[in-house]
């Protein structure tokens, strides 16, 4: 058997006095972040999904302003790659529902009286993500009170226009009949479906030839919207799998309340144009 000796390959062996692999990544502090309240075996993989999913919305986030920017400087293309990333996100997160699917109801039993009225409804990343995204609703900060920081970032971003409020002003600046209304509508509202907006939307998919760029704005902002929703059926699947329809540690109907958020369209036009053209 042969043995490879790094070292003699040059590769870097002493690390005293120098930056290395775990000290640039923060490797402590992400190992050390995780705290079982019991002995249940599967309650390490319930804070990991988490964790790792906080992660990579963390990641998003970052995409999601940068894509903002970019539309709203007119490099509307350069926003392409980071859309692109967001959508492959999703499917991540996606497919890590496939890990967490393996815990049966028996197993989360275990350990769910500790989880107290803690839940994911608490997570003011994904609250973000939904605000950035156009998702508004002010009534969502109030689980975030007890937190300034979270406080104060939420309301900014709904100070903020969304990435669909910044698509259609880039549309308006690009001279596509964008109504007034809504350039100048109350950023903090949640986005309404609006007739004006489709027959933007409509001219731009009957000539795409013409309005390539926001032609393909508009199949990024559906991609996304796509892996968003898999995300949300994925999440009420597996709920329904483990918890059956109990209420949820977070005080809502659970199952119920999540079907509900189904039914939410982040960008409506764009999916109820494909019936009128
Ligand atoms: C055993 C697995 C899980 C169960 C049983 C579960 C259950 C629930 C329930 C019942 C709710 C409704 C709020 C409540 O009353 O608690 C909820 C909300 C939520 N959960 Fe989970 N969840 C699970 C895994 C996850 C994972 C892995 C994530 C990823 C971060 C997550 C993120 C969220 C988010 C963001 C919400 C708020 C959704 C919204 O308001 O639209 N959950 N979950
Ligand atoms: N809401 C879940 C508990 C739960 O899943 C949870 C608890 C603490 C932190 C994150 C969670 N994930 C998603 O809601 C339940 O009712 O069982």
């Amino acid at each position: 058997m042969t043995q490879v000796d790094p070292a003699k390959d040059g590769a870097e062996m002493s690390f005293e006095g120098r930056m290395s692999y775990g000290d640039y990544l923060g490797i402590d502090a992400i190992l050390g972040a995780q705290h079982p309240r019991g002995d249940a075996h599967d309650e390490m993989l319930f804070i990991i999904q988490h964790q790792t999913s906080e992660l990579w919305m963390r990641l998003a986030l970052h995409e999601l302003d940068a894509a903002r920017v970019c539309i709203a400087q007119g490099r509307a293309r350069e926003a392409f790659k980071m859309l692109t990333r967001i959508a492959r996100i999703f499917e991540q997160l996606n497919s890590a529902w496939d890990v967490l699917r393996t815990m049966t109801p028996s197993e989360y039993t275990r350990f769910r009286d500790d989880l107290g009225q803690s839940s994911g409804f608490q997570s003011h990343q994904y609250r973000l993500i939904e605000f950035a995204v156009g998702n508004r609703n002010r009534a969502m900060m109030q689980p975030h009170a007890h937190r300034a920081d979270y406080t104060e970032r939420l309301e900014a971003e709904l100070a903020r226009p969304s990435l669909y409020d910044e698509a259609l002003r880039h549309l308006h600046r690009a001279g596509l009949p964008v109504p007034e209304d809504v350039i100048t509508r109350d950023l903090t509202q949640p986005w309404a479906a609006h007739d004006g907006v489709q027959a933007v939307w409509e001219i731009v998919y009957r000539d795409p030839e013409t309005h390539w760029e926001a032609y393909e704005l508009a199949e990024k902002l559906v991609d996304f919207e796509d892996y968003f929703r898999r995300w949300r059926f994925n999440h009420v699947t597996t709920v329904e799998r483990i918890i059956g329809f109990k209420r949820g540690t977070g005080g809502t109907s659970g199952v119920q309340y999540l079907r509900k958020m189904l039914e939410v369209e982040l960008f409506p036009e764009l999916w109820h144009l494909r019936t009128s053209l």
